[in-house]
């Protein structure tokens, strides 16, 4: 299952927020979105997911337009985390987590998505707080209880069909250090079971630590693509972050890029 955008473009406010965007993204691997504030990587992972309509171009899932498949087989075959889970009711940690499965495998028996939430629930480190409020929860618990329903709406019906994509705006933004390697260990197995991951990243030492390809999105546009090893060089971030080309290091061991921030103290 693949899926790719096709001469994409998306107008807002007079201009091309995204512009002319060709990309396929493909099950079994990690793409990292990465560059900077307003570049058009949240508009881009949308057009991706369908919940936003192209101005002109194609989104094909499988080389059939997204318009062609159901609310239904969409939701069984790619889940979104949004930057903010805004919530106009009031669910217990659980509640919310089984709502993944009520979208995508509604015939799915209600013992059967608790017993799931709850093993999701643990996985993303939240079961003892499956009671909770969720409007009780700090930033980073909620951030990882729309991940786990994110989670459950995928898995509740790969019972019956493959992974899926799991598309993600941004889903370590509230985490600390352990709970950031968490998740991106939880995106990296899902990739390693069959299913694709394409998120939006702010870090590139975390995007060149678990990602097989970063895509750099400036002005709209696709800026570069490849391996973190042949896109994430000194002078793109200098073109594309405006950051010094020397805080781009080479790991010695594995050979991948990471970025050293200068000293500001002085
Ligand atoms: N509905 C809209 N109307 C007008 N402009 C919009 C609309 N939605 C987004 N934009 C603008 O499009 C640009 C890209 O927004 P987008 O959220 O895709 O950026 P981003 O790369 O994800 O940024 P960030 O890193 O800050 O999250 C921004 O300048 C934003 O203000």
């Amino acid at each position: 299952m693949t899926i790719a955008l096709e001469n994409a473009f998306w107008e807002a406010g007079n201009r091309a927020i995204v512009n002319d965007v060709s990309v396929v993204f493909a099950p079994g691997q990690v793409t990292a979105i990465v560059g900077p504030n307003g570049a058009g990587k949240s508009s881009l992972l949308r057009l991706a997911s369908g919940l936003t309509s192209l101005s002109r171009g194609k989104v094909l899932l499988d080389d059939l337009p997204l318009s062609s498949f159901s609310p239904a087989v969409m939701a069984a075959r790619r889940a979104m985390l949004m930057q903010d889970g805004v919530l106009a009711a009031r669910f217990t940690a659980r509640q919310l987590v089984a709502l993944g499965a009520s979208v995508s495998a509604a015939h799915l028996p209600h013992a059967k998505r608790i017993t799931m939430a709850d093993e999701i629930l643990d996985r993303v480190g939240l079961l003892a707080f499956a009671e909770r409020d969720v409007m009780s929860l700090s930033g980073g618990e909620r951030q990882r209880v729309h991940l786990a329903r994110v989670l459950l709406q995928l898995e509740a019906a790969a019972l019956d069909t493959s992974p899926g994509f799991l598309l993600l705006d941004e889903p370590i933004s509230a985490q600390d250090p352990a709970r950031q390697e968490l998740i991106l260990r939880i995106a990296r197995a899902h990739a390693e079971h069959g299913g694709g991951v394409v998120m939006v990243l702010h870090d590139l030492n975390w995007a060149a630590a678990c990602a097989d390809r970063i895509v750099v999105v400036h002005d709209g546009r696709i800026y570069a693509q490849g391996t973190p090893q042949t896109v994430l060089s000194g002078s793109l971030v200098r073109s594309v972050f405006g950051l010094a080309e020397e805080c781009v290091r080479t790991h010695e061991r594995t050979g991948k890029p990471y970025m050293l921030p200068h000293d500001i103290m002085h």
